[in-house]
């Protein structure tokens, strides 16, 4: 497939550039920062006419632009509202058919992790900062366009996606990054998705997420962040990491 990937120059962009082409997919880069020695697009999510530009022509898009932490209402609601906003609205003027958008734990971040059941995806938004209140509007755009223009989307509600698991936390929430390019090259490719809520990390021993919806969608996990479980502090069981879905973002 032809796959624009927004926010190309970030963590996980830089990831699926490398990855995604081993699935067989051609990508085009756009970030509002230029990623050296490549011809990507640069231009803010904001700017209607340059995302309609960017989003011409491809199959699918992967919607990773944005602020990806907590930060003033004002920024986030530019960068990951106004900014979604604009990119359903090309992928809706230009036709094009899927998009795979990079939500977050954060948009239900205030869940208690006291159920003895794993945590599907069906439970209420409870964003835990304004960042996961955008990835819950984010989430609510996908659903709109899916219902009301039959744009397919996959939102997967990411975990903690880096090369290794960084806290006690993430033995539980880590998504490596060949499982993430798994997961979204299954976001791509399975067939009328509508628009489908997943949640994202490696089949690690320590999860707390269910991920049958992720699995239907034909992704299978190879990775487990326990690998990693004797290089990283314990997790203090009174910590909001240990008590609450989004850990310390509520903290924030
Ligand atoms: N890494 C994780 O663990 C994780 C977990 C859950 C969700 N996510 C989501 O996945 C996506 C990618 O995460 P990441 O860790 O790579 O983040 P990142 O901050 O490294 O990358 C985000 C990119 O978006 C770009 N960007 C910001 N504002 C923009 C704008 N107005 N216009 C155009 N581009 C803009 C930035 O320049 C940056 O390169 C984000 O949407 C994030 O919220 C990440
Ligand atoms: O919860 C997590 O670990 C991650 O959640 C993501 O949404 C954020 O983008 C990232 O900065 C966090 O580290």
């Amino acid at each position: 497939m032809h796959v624009l990937i927004t926010g190309a120059a970030g963590g996980i962009g830089t990831m699926l550039r490398e990855l995604l082409p081993g699935h067989g997919h051609t990508l085009r880069l756009a970030d509002l920062r230029p990623i050296p020695d490549t011809d990507s697009l640069v231009f803010d999510l904001r700017d209607s006419a340059a995302v309609r530009a960017a989003v011409r022509g491809v199959d699918a898009v992967v919607h990773l632009g944005g602020i990806s932490v907590e930060d003033s209402f004002a920024n986030i609601l530019g960068a990951n509202i106004q900014g979604s906003y604009e990119l359903y609205e090309a992928v809706r003027a230009e036709g094009v058919g899927r998009v795979v958008y990079a939500s977050s734990n954060h948009a239900v971040g205030y869940t208690p992790l006291d159920s003895p059941e794993p945590i599907g995806t069906d439970i209420p938004s409870r964003p835990d900062t304004y960042y996961g209140l955008s990835k819950v509007f984010g989430e609510g755009l996908a659903s709109l366009y899916a219902d009301k223009y039959g744009v397919q989307t996959v939102s997967i509600r990411i975990g903690s996606c880096f090369p290794e698991p960084r806290s006690a936390r993430a033995l539980a929430t880590w998504l490596s990054p060949g499982d993430c390019a798994r997961l979204i090259h299954a976001a791509l490719t399975a067939p009328e998705v509508g628009h489908t809520v997943v949640n994202g990390i490696s089949a690690n021993t320590r999860a707390w997420w269910d991920l049958s919806g992720a699995r239907k969608l034909g992704y299978q996990p190879q990775d487990d962040a326990e690998a990693y479980a004797d290089r990283l502090p314990p997790l203090d069981p009174d910590s909001p990491d240990a008590r609450l879905l989004g850990g310390w973002f509520t903290t924030l």
